[in-house]
């Protein structure tokens, strides 16, 4: 079996230390580098990296994604807040390095990933739906990117079915109490000591009520997933957004 070489970057980070010990355990790769604020990405290829795995904060992903792209690493990307037009940028960098891939994925746990694409299956048959996701009260970013994901799939399905806005009769709300408005779906953010991960969409219709829940308790879950992608990225040159893209799901 051929060792595949990985680096890891945002590497002391809560995910980033996790990724390293995952990796140093999986059979078939080999952690080449680690590396945190203040390391050289620009300088990775050194290293003989061929997968890099990024786990770092909003603000720096988009640079190290392409300082990994112009030296022809493929990467793995699970750090949240990426924009269209940063995913647009990322495409014409690609163009120039057409045989690398890159996955950007706001959740890696795949019971988290099979919640989104249930949300989205489910979106079409009911007149309302808000997302509500529970997060550590360390996170930088909020709504958490899967939520994001998760409200614009189903914003996408109901325009897709030809439904119209949800019914809502509020005509006077306190700053934040409908939450956030991603494509015309609500998100509600719960920050509380003592949790890590968690999702839940709530789909209604008059008389029933749909509740689709995923509770990431620990880090290791999203652990399967990081690993799948970064076998299966080296195959798949150009960017993809989205694990569930490599899951085979139909
Ligand atoms: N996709 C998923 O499944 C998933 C799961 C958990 C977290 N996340 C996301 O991953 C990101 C990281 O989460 P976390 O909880 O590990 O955060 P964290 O704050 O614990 O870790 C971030 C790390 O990045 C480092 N860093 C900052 N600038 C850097 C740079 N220029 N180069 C390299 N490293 C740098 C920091 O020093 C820190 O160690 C967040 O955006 C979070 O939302 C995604
Ligand atoms: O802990 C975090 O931060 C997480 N962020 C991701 C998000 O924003 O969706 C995924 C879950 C954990």
């Amino acid at each position: 079996m051929t060792t595949l070489r990985v680096a890891v970057l945002g590497a002391a980070g809560r995910m980033g230390r996790t990724v390293v010990e995952a990796v140093q355990d999986a059979p078939g790769l080999e952690l080449v580098a680690a590396l945190d604020r203040d390391d050289d990405v620009a300088a990775l290829a050194d290293t003989g990296a061929q997968v890099a795995v990024d786990f770092t904060v909003p603000s720096v992903t988009e640079a190290n994604v392409t300082a990994l792209i112009r030296q022809g690493i493929h990467a793995v990307v699970g750090t949240t807040g990426w924009t269209d037009e940063a995913l647009d940028r990322l495409r014409t960098e690609l163009a120039a390095q057409p045989q690398v891939g890159v996955l950007i994925a706001p959740n890696f746990a795949l019971g988290a990933v099979l919640a989104m694409r249930f949300a989205a299956m489910a979106a079409r048959w009911f007149e309302s739906a808000e997302v509500v996701e529970l997060h550590h009260p360390d996170k930088a970013d909020a709504p958490s990117g899967t939520a994001r994901h998760t409200a614009e799939a189903i914003a996408r399905a109901r325009s897709q079915a030809g439904l119209g806005p949800m019914p809502d009769a509020t005509t006077s709300a306190a700053d934040g109490a409908r939450g956030a408005d991603v494509d015309g779906v609500r998100v509600h953010a719960v920050r509380l000591r003592g949790l890590t991960a968690h999702e839940e969409i709530l789909l209604g219709n008059p008389g029933e009520q749909l509740t689709i829940r995923h509770d990431s308790f620990d880090r290791v879950s999203f652990m399967p997933g990081v690993l799948h992608a970064v076998r299966a990225i080296g195959d798949r040159p150009g960017l993809t957004v989205g694990l569930d893209q490599l899951l085979d799901l139909g």
